[in-house]
């Protein structure tokens, strides 16, 4: 069964490699940065109260994704697995999910963290600003995410380590190169 829960920086890749392992394990990439953008393009209730964080780099707040992440782990297609792409993003989200987890008697297999260094972030980041036009893509915006990672989410590594559940993997490689080693490290 998988589960599994990717852990990085913004434009550690985590998408990407999310994605592909996804595809190859047969179970759903639940990314909740994309559900987010999704209702934010929708204008729902949901999407025009996170706007405004997401554009300021700032974490949409726990009352708004904890919800969230409950209705779509009880979803069908996520009974036989799941990665986890975004979320959790800080120690009450971790939590959070602890306890789900453990009530719907789905335990994770392990964390992936992707490991990329500051300056390799920076750089894809801004890159993929003038590709995709994504609104939260601009050089002030990143700076502030990546504080908004060192302070909220970075702690969470040494959350998971603690517990043996963290699994670390060079980010700083070839996309290919990534999910082969993401492969052998999570022998799905
Ligand atoms: N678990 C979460 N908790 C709070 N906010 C979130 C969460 N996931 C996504 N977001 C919001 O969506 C934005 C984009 O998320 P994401 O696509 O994962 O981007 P990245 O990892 O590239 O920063 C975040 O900056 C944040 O505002």
């Amino acid at each position: 069964m998988t589960r599994l829960i990717f852990l990085g920086p913004p434009g550690a890749g985590k998408g990407t490699q999310a994605k592909n392992l996804s595809r190859s394990c047969n179970v759903p990439h639940i990314s909740t940065g994309d559900i987010l953008r999704s209702a934010v393009a929708n204008a729902t209730e949901l999407g025009k109260k996170a706007k405004f964080y997401m554009d300021a780099g700032e974490l949409v707040p726990d009352e708004l994704i904890l919800n969230l992440i409950r209705e779509r782990l009880a979803a069908d297609d996520a009974l036989s697995g799941w990665i986890l792409d975004g979320f959790p993003r800080n120690v009450e989200q971790a939590t959070f999910l602890d306890e789900l987890l453990k009530e719907i008697n789905q335990p994770f297999e392990c964390v992936v963290n992707l490991e990329v260094p500051d300056e390799v972030i920076i750089s894809r980041l801004v890159n993929r600003g003038k590709e995709e036009g994504r609104s939260d893509d601009t050089e002030a915006t990143i700076r502030h995410r990546l504080e908004v990672y060192r302070e909220r989410t970075e702690p969470l590594i040494d959350f998971y380590r603690g517990r043996q559940q963290l699994v670390s993997v060079d980010g700083n490689q070839p996309v290919e190169d990534v999910t082969e080693s993401l492969v052998k490290v999570v022998q799905v």
